[in-house]
């Protein structure tokens, strides 16, 4: 190693120390940030003027992270309490923008990792949004439709203070989907009495843009198809291995199908299906209300179509030639990568929000697979949000294949951003081109706005 390199690792070290100092406990945040700042401090060194403005210092410090009680009543007239948040990371570029998540594992450490992400993901998309992350530990799975109603005008009592359509706009993520964003909009409009695109992922009838549910698993097959194509491949024939069976996962096996590709998993916490002729017709109708509609278990797709259930494993040890984590952070371990690639994959495609480890990428980076980060893949969702911001301001609705063309060229231009912020030779380093790429938009903007 170089004193050049040394320095720079040493900077690194102290960064990270400063930060884990500041935020202790809070693993996935470190971990977000440990694989930004490991891409752009080497930047930063080369431009000074990024430096002298501490501007990475101040991007992994939240402009504003709320949290507040939300007590609501279930069913059996019995008072629970869960925790909201709302993490507003940056408006440099934009109102805050990011989803709402309802899961039992959400802290104030999930929240920053998604909000900090989020930044660099909205900026990739070149729409004018800035980064925040929500949601709440409360868990939907099991919870009557009156109760996730109840849960929602809840927990929309405090955040409405917070949000507006030129201030904060949140959306779907795990746990919430259509259902819950209307509830959350039912409750704002009752509060403020004004009826505004404060919140995307809306009913079609209401505000809501097509192609916003497709949106994350279509846009993420437009990005694996420009991966695909920088080796002469396609999407036909080729066997791929996901996760989650929710809201991405079940549009992404949609597209999959439509361009001849096989996907032979799904899986959630307990394990998962293995379907070696692939998840197709019937099957994938019977799928999409599994988790979308009924909050089932992956299980209950095994029981239906007598396939082979694995209890207590990821999908990762199936042979395949794509992977698409699509469920939850840290769902690629080392042992799961080594696993992948020992049974011939070539190329992952992340779906979900930073689903592998930093032992992972490293496992992936080594065997110069095709590899792509969350914030690449997964950002056609956020910009579908963008485009239905868009239509909002207008009054006006853009049609299906209005909107479908302008993600693809979205997806594909976060694409040809990876290839110029990322190549190295022959090979794509997509999670540096990502982080660059999405760095220096927000940076020089932040730059352009003095220090605040
Ligand atoms: N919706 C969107 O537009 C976007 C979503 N994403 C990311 O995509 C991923 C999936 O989101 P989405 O499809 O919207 O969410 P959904 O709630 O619709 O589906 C989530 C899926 O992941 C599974 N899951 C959740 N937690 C775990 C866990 N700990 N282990 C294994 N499986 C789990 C769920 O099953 P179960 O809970 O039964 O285990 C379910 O199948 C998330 O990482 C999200 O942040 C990224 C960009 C945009
Ligand atoms: O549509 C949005 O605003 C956010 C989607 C999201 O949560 C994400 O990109 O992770």
């Amino acid at each position: 190693m170089s004193t050049g390199e040394n320095c720079l690792k040493g900077n690194l070290e102290s960064f990270m120390q400063k930060v884990m100092a500041k935020n202790p406990g809070e693993k996935e945040f470190h971990q977000a940030v440990q694989e930004v700042a490991t891409c752009i401090m080497p930047f930063i060194d080369k431009n000074p003027k990024y430096q002298k403005a501490k501007i990475l210092e101040r991007m992994v410090e939240a402009e504003r992270a709320i949290i507040f009680r939300v007590p609501w009543v279930d069913d059996k007239g019995e008072v629970q309490v869960n925790r909201g948040y709302r993490v507003e990371m940056n408006s440099a570029i934009g109102p805050y923008k990011g989803g709402l998540r309802f899961h039992p594992t959400v802290s104030l450490s999930v929240m920053k990792f998604l909000a900090f992400e989020q930044v660099l993901k909205n900026s990739l998309t070149t729409l004018p949004m800035g980064g925040g992350k929500g949601g709440s530990d409360f868990d939907p799975r099991g919870k009557s439709d009156n109760e996730v109603m109840h849960f929602c005008q809840a927990f929309m009592s405090e955040l409405f203070r917070h949000i507006g359509p030129n201030t904060d706009v949140p959306a779907g993520d795990i746990g919430v989907g259509g259902r819950e964003i209307g509830y959350l909009f039912g409750q704002y409009k009752k509060l403020k009495n004004e009826f505004t695109g404060v919140l995307t992922g809306k009913g079609i009838t209401w505000g809501g843009s097509l192609i916003r549910p497709e949106a994350t698993g279509y846009g993420t097959v437009y990005f694996l198809e420009e991966m695909l194509k920088t080796r002469g491949e396609t999407v036909e024939g080729k066997t791929i291995a996901i996760s989650g069976y929710g809201n991405v996962g079940t549009y992404f096996i949609e597209k999959i199908n439509e361009l001849g590709g096989k996907v032979v998993t799904i899986g959630d916490e307990y394990g998962y299906v293995y379907d070696p002729d692939g998840i197709k017709g019937e099957k994938l109708d019977f799928l999409k209300d599994l988790w979308v509609i009924h909050r089932r278990p992956a299980k209950d797709y095994a029981n239906e179509f007598n396939l082979k259930w694995v209890e207590g494993k990821r999908p990762w040890e199936v042979p395949c030639d794509i992977a698409v984590p699509t469920a939850t952070q840290n769902e690629i371990d080392g042992p799961d990568a080594k696993n992948l690639i020992e049974n011939g994959c070539w190329c992952v495609a992340e779906s979900s929000n930073m689903p592998s480890t930093l032992q992972a990428i490293e496992v992936f980076q080594e065997a110069k697979i095709l590899f792509a980060p969350g914030k690449a893949v997964n950002a056609g969702g956020v910009a579908v949000s963008g485009l239905e911001m868009a239509q909002n301001s207008m009054r006006y609705n853009w049609s299906r294949e209005e909107v479908d063309q302008k993600l693809r060229n979205i997806m594909q231009n976060i694409h040809e951003q990876c290839v110029r912020f990322g190549k190295h030779g022959d090979y794509i380093n997509y999670v540096e081109g990502a982080n660059l790429a999405g760095f220096v938009k927000v940076a020089d903007a932040m730059l352009e706005q003095g220090i605040v």
